[in-house]
Parts: C-alpha cells; sequence; structure tokens
C-alpha cells in the first residue's frame, strides 16, 4: 500500500491519529469506530512514512489470535515483513523478555509456564502439605487471592497482614507455593507479568536497553490492562513518550481478573497526553448501533462518547422468547441454516454466551443439524485431557523438576500408585524441599518404600528415563509420537473405546502434527532446544487456533472472547436474568455494570442481523428453573425490537380438553398427532393431546398426563406414542 492509499481509507480523525507527529496519545472511541484500524495503520505509517524500523515498534494486543491478526494486517499493508517488530499480549511479550533474561530473572532455562489448571493443583497440595483445612481454605479461592495480589504487583513480603489472621493464612499459601514453584522452574500467568516488571525494576541498565530500542508503543484495548500491566508500561515507554493507547472506557469486561478502567485517565495524566476521539462506526447498522447505544446509557460514570453510522438502519434486532433451552438451540440451528440456504457462508455467524457451559447445547443443535461449528476460546486444543497428559509426559522428560507435571503422570496410566506412596513421596519432598521427583530417587535409593510401591515407583522413574533415552536424537514430532505410544497412554485411550475416545487419539495425532509444523521464533528460541520452546507455545497458545481452521463454520464463544471481533450475524442467547447479568452481579452494582457493558460488547460484534434470545424454562443442574427475561432486554428500546414467539405464528392456544369436531380430526402439521388423541409418553405415562404450537421442527404439543398434569413437549424430542 503507498502512502496515500494508507491514509485515503481513514476519516479525518483517524487519519490525525495515524499521522500524528510522536507524542503520547489517547484514542478515546466506541466499538467498531476503527480503533484497532488506526493502529494497524499507525505501525503502517511509522514504517513507511516516518521510516522507523521494526525493531523499534512494540505493539500489544489483547489476544495471541489478534496478535497474529495484526502482524498480519500491517505486512500487507506495507508489503513486506516486520522481522524485529514485537507483537503480542502482555503475557506473550513478557515471557518472551524472561527467556531472554532467564539469567537476570533467577529463572532457570528451561522454565515452563504454568496453565491455570496446573496452577490450582499445585495450590492444592500447598494447602494440603501445609495442613490447612481444604474446605475452609479453598484452592480456587486460594489462586484468586495470589493472582490478584500478584497483578497489583505485591509479593509476600509486601503484604501487611499482621492484623489479620485470614489473610496471614493467605500470605502462608502464596510463599510456600511461590517457593514450590521457584523450585521447580514454574512461572504462572500472573508470575510472568510481575517479573518482567521486577526484571526491569532490578536491571536498570536492561530497563535503558528497551526504552531505547522501543521508541515507538502501541496498545490495543488498554481500557483492559491491570496495575502490573500499567506498571510495566509506564515503565517502559513514558521515558521516549511516544505511546499510543486505544481504548473504550464502555468495553472494559475484565474488572473480575484485576482490570482497571481508571488506566485510561491515569495514561492520560502520566503521559500527558493528547485524547483523540473517533465518532463514525463503521462495522453496524444504525438499529444495532442505536439499540447498544440505549443500553450502555444506563450504566454510571461513563467517559461519554458519541458514535454514529451512516450505514441504514438495517434490520431489526430479533428477540426470540424460547419455551425451554432445547427450544432456543433449535430455533439458533434454524435460523442459521436458513442463513445458509440463503447463500450466506458460515464463517459469518458468531454465536455467544455468558459462560462456557452454555455451548453443550448449541453444539448439540448444530451437530443435529449438521452445521460445522468452532468453539474460538473455549475447549482449546492444549486444554484437552489428553494433550495435557501427552505435554505433562514430554515436560516432565524435558524437566524432572516440574512437579506439576510429575502429579499429573505419575499415576496415568494407571500403575498400581495409590495414594499412600504418593503422599510418603509428597512429604519427603517437603522435608528435602526437594521436587517430587528427586524425593522418589531418594526414596529409591534409601529403601524408604514399601515392597509393591518400592517396585510401582521405581517402574516409573525408569519409565521416564527410558522415554527421555529412546527420544533424545529424534525430531521433535517423533519424539512427541514416541512418548505417546510408549508411555502408555494412546493405549490407554484406545481401551476407552466409543466416539470420545477416538477424538482423543486423533487429538494425539493432532499433537505430532502440531510439532511438526511447529516453527522456532528465532529471536527467542535459538539457545533452546525444540522441545523447550514447543512447550512453552502450548502454554501460552492453549490453541487459540482450532485444528480445523480452514473449514467454513460457525464461530461459537464467550461474550468475553468476543471482543474486538465482528461478525454479519450475531446470536446472543441465555438472556435472562440469573444468566445473563449473572446471578451473583445482580445486586452488585459494580458487578452490574461490568456485565452491561459485556452486553453492550457483544451487541456491537453484529454488523448486520443480530438475534437476542431467552427461555422462559431451562435446565440447570438437573433442575428445571424459570428465569425472568434480562433487564438488558428492557434496557433496549422497542422500536429496534421485533419478537419473534412461536405462540404468535399459531392458531389460538386453546387450555381445555373440549374440541369442535373440525379441529379435533385435523393432524397438525404431520405431526402424526391429532387433538384429542391418547398418547403415552415414556415418563408421563397416558395423556390426551390439547394443542399445538409451532411448525416443522420446532412443532411442541400440549399434553394433559393424568398422573402429571398439563406439559408442552416438542414434538421432535418427546417420543410420544398414539395409543
Ligand atoms: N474509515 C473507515 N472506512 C471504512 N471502514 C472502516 C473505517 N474505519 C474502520 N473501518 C471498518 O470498521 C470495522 C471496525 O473497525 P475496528 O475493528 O478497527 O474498530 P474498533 O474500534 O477497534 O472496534 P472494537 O471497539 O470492537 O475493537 C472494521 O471492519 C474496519 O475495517
Ligand atoms: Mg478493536
Amino acid at each position: 500500500m503507498d502512502v496515500s492509499e494508507l491514509l485515503d481509507s481513514l476519516n479525518d480523525k483517524q487519519r490525525d491519529a495515524v499521522a500524528a507527529p510522536s507524542k503520547n496519545m489517547l484514542v478515546l472511541a466506541g466499538a467498531g469506530s476503527g480503533k484497532t484500524r488506526v493502529l494497524v495503520h499507525r505501525i503502517a505509517w511509522l514504517v513507511q512514512v516516518e521510516q522507523i524500523s521494526p525493531h523499534s515498534i512494540l505493539s500489544v494486543t489483547f489476544t495471541n489470535k489478534a496478535a497474529a491478526e495484526m502482524r498480519g494486517r500491517v505486512e500487507q499493508s506495507i508489503g513486506g515483513n516486520i522481522h524485529g517488530m514485537w507483537v503480542g499480549t502482555f503475557h506473550g511479550l513478557a515471557h518472551r523478555l524472561l527467556r531472554m533474561h532467564f539469567q537476570e530473572a533467577k529463572l532457570p532455562q528451561t522454565f515452563q509456564v504454568l496453565d491455570s489448571d496446573d496452577q490450582l493443583r499445585m495450590i492444592k497440595r500447598v494447602v494440603r502439605s501445609l495442613q490447612l483445612d481444604e474446605k475452609k481454605w479453598p484452592a480456587k479461592q486460594a489462586m484468586y487471592y495470589i493472582n490478584g495480589k500478584k497483578d497489583e504487583g505485591l509479593r509476600p513480603q509486601h503484604i501487611d497482614c499482621q492484623f489479620d489472621p485470614t489473610e496471614q493464612t493467605f500470605v502462608k499459601i502464596y510463599q510456600t507455593y511461590q517457593d514450590t514453584c521457584d523450585r521447580a522452574g514454574l512461572v504462572d500467568f500472573a508470575e510472568l507479568l510481575l517479573r518482567a516488571h521486577e526484571l526491569w525494576l532490578n536491571n536498570p541498565i536492561l530497563l535503558e536497553h528497551y526504552q531505547q530500542r522501543f521508541t515507538r508503543i502501541l496498545v490495543d484495548e488498554f481500557q483492559d490492562t491491570n496495575a502490573i500491566q500499567y506498571a510495566w508500561l509506564n515503565m517502559l515507554g513514558k521515558k521516549h513518550g511516544n505511546v499510543m493507547i486505544v481504548g473504550d472506557d464502555d468495553q472494559s469486561i475484565y474488572g473480575w481478573r484485576g482490570a482497571k478502567i481508571e488506566n485510561i485517565q491515569r495514561f492520560v495524566k502520566d503521559f500527558d497526553a493528547e485524547t483523540i476521539r473517533l465518532e463514525q462506526n463503521y462495522r453496524s447498522t444504525a438499529n444495532i448501533l442505536n439499540a447498544a447505544n440505549a443500553l450502555i446509557t444506563n450504566n454510571n460514570n461513563r467517559l461519554g462518547k458519541d458514535l454514529w453510522t451512516e450505514d441504514d438502519a438495517g434490520e431489526t434486532i430479533s428477540l426470540y422468547t424460547a419455551f425451554n433451552e432445547i427450544d432456543e438451540a433449535r430455533f439458533i440451528s434454524g435460523r442459521i441454516k436458513q442463513w445458509l440456504e440463503e447463500g450466506n457462508s458460515l464463517d459469518d455467524v458468531a454465536l455467544l454466551y455468558r459462560s462456557n457451559a452454555q455451548s453443550r447445547l448449541l453444539e448439540e443443535a448444530l451437530l443435529q443439524a449438521r452445521l460445522p461449528y468452532r468453539i474460538y476460546g473455549g475447549l482449546r486444543f492444549f486444554e484437552r485431557q489428553e494433550i495435557k497428559d501427552a505435554l505433562a509426559y514430554l515436560r516432565l522428560i524435558n524437566n524432572r523438576n516440574d512437579d506439576a507435571s510429575f502429579e499429573r503422570i505419575v499415576n496415568t496410566p494407571t500403575r498400581g500408585i495409590g495414594n499412600k506412596a504418593l503422599t510418603l513421596i509428597r512429604d519427603c519432598a517437603r522435608s528435602q524441599g526437594s521436587t517430587l521427583w528427586d524425593a522418589c530417587l531418594h526414596m529409591i535409593e534409601q529403601n524408604e518404600l514399601a515392597g509393591r510401591s518400592a517396585k510401582t515407583i521405581k517402574a516409573f522413574v525408569d519409565l521416564i528415563v527410558q522415554l527421555e533415552d529412546d527420544s533424545s536424537n529424534l525430531n521433535l514430532d517423533q519424539q512427541a509420537n514416541h512418548v505417546i505410544q510408549h508411555s502408555g497412554l494412546k493405549a490407554m485411550y484406545q481401551a476407552e473405546k466409543g466416539e470420545r475416545a477416538a477424538a482423543r487419539i486423533e487429538n494425539l495425532n493432532e499433537l505430532v502434527t502440531a510439532c511438526s509444523t511447529y516453527e522456532v521464533d528465532p529471536e527467542v528460541e535459538d539457545e533452546l532446544t525444540p522441545l523447550t520452546a514447543f512447550l512453552t507455545h502450548a502454554s501460552l497458545e492453549a490453541g487459540e487456533s482450532q485444528a480445523d481452521e480452514y473449514e467454513s463454520a460457525v464461530q461459537l464463544m464467550t461474550l468475553h472472547s468476543a471482543k474486538g471481533l465482528e461478525f454479519p450475524l450475531v446470536f446472543i442467547v441465555g438472556m435472562e436474568e440469573g444468566m445473563f447479568p449473572s446471578q451473583q452481579s445482580a445486586e452488585d452494582i459494580v458487578r452490574l455494570e461490568e456485565e452491561r457493558r459485556l452486553c453492550y460488547v457483544g451487541m456491537t460484534r453484529a454488523m448486520k442481523k443480530l438475534y437476542l434470545t431467552h427461555a422462559e424454562s431451562r435446565r440447570l443442574y438437573g433442575q428445571e428453573k424459570y428465569h425472568r427475561q434480562s433487564r438488558f432486554l428492557k434496557e433496549i428500546p422497542d422500536k429496534f425490537i421485533d419478537e419473534i414467539r412461536m405462540k404468535n405464528q399459531v392458531a389460538k392456544p386453546k387450555t381445555t380438553g373440549r374440541f369442535s369436531n373440525t379441529i379435533t380430526m385435523e393432524t397438525f402439521e404431520n405431526t402424526g398427532f391429532k387433538l384429542g388423541q391418547q398418547v403415552m409418553h415414556q415418563k408421563f405415562g397416558e395423556g390426551v393431546v390439547l394443542n399445538f404450537e409451532g411448525t416443522g421442527a420446532q412443532s411442541r404439543v400440549q399434553v394433559n398426563f393424568s398422573d402429571h398434569g398439563t406439559k408442552w413437549l416438542v414434538v421432535a424430542y418427546a417420543r410420544l406414542e398414539a395409543i
């Protein structure tokens, strides 16, 4: 792209931001106003016009995927590659620094990243080792505590807990956990940021090196930075005064993870930054945009922004009231099918939900309708059980001190190592201040294990050593394959049988493929073995990209992970009180406002058409619950919404069992049943058909059961038999 093109595709305000002389800037603007576009064009501008070396540019994105996209977009617009430029998430960049300066950061070269699942296990173990009551000190709570403190930049010794015995215990857990991680060479996500911050704090020369190197810094989605990220940026960027941040206070949705909206104003003050506001939205139709704008005005203390569009009103937003969660899912799959039949692509469709667990039913409906789908950021490849098992073997082979991996696989597949033996090993590790692996060696050597345990533990130790011996000279993918085969994992999953087992084997095979296509980043990972590099990659990526990347598919994701994305057709499901807003946020104004921002984020992902759905009843934890519709629905002015309700589409519902003769003889929409007909249901027994609703796959019948009263049932599911 030449320079004029770079600017031509921008409006005046965007252009001002892209071509501004270097200074600290805040681009504050609502959803879809081109903030990310400005950032990308700004980088291209710096390289092409200002002749800044990519080496001097550091750009922070919110996800790894966004980083890859940004790199691609910049490379495309300057028509060349941008080697030397650092683009990544705060975590990814911190990790990179720690890899490059592991000694200064007081880490072993082979340090590994601990994901949250493994972190939780470690903390559980620590709580137990401190002989605390696990009910009183739940590991999860301790994990929030530890990560929260790290996000604030606090080590145990910084925490004043003299007069608070509860906090004293948490600090003790924090300290013990940290000691264990340090011993094992493990770094959790929050630790990455804190360590990287301390790295600079303790090494002024190193800091100065990076301050001089990164003379241009850009940050997307700034509204979701936490305290330690802000401190890190402040340290790096303040000296040269060329930091551009873009953000939207109305889209701050990670307060629960320590993000601070106040950082936006703080930045303006600390960095003496100029504010540029963008006001034109290029993403959504006027109906969608105005509905989202109306919703968000219900929040207080906003920085305030105007957002308008030149786009047409477009279709109204459709609101569907499903009568239960199955109906909701089927309605959605029906509409997607229709969308596809109208000649559109599945890639253009997103289903957004409040919590991950909601995906299951939607998946089921999509599977039934044979609509390919992909879960974005949910059941991630590298988080799947079998993958984590295989990686744990590789990790332990790579680094015997990795206690988390040791714990995971010591008895997977089962090899008769019981809890008793494990407790002995843990105790020994604790008393020796050693890792679990070393404790095993010690106990074997000293004959401290009972006959059977001694044998099984020795066998495990031998297995790991053998796996390493046999595979260390192989290529990375051969090595992975060898370990999957000879660890017993493959046989174990094969023995499981069924579809799920087949999927697991497929995943394991895919891991080998992932190894074979993995490319080492020469700037950081040259010194590492390919295995260490790959294992790190696995932890960081956690499968943000899915296996079947090239197939056209519906995207399923949580509202949180939809941030920054856009789709022509969007469904937001489960819009019920207690679901969205979530139960916990209903009484707390701060949390409620964050939920509302989340709804704003969700709605503003839609370009052409938005569906909002809710179910009148829903099975939750095995129980049928009735929820009122979400207050957010009521906050959207009626003029933007069009209600679809099956009841409106059918003949008047009847509530009694008496029918006129003409109706009695009709078979409703080929359901196979007639009004007044006697039917049998597996669970509810005998009954009489009272009424029909809906059409096609969604048709429902109302049946009066002799023993269970009147119920509405979806014909396709109910398996009613005429008698
Ligand atoms: N000046 C412009 N002319 C035409 N299209 C534009 C312009 N600016 C942005 N767009 C398009 O508008 C859409 C939204 O842009 P972008 O994703 O950069 O917005 P954003 O402010 O980052 O949104 P979000 O707040 O959701 O992250 C994109 O499809 C982008 O290509
Ligand atoms: Mg954006």
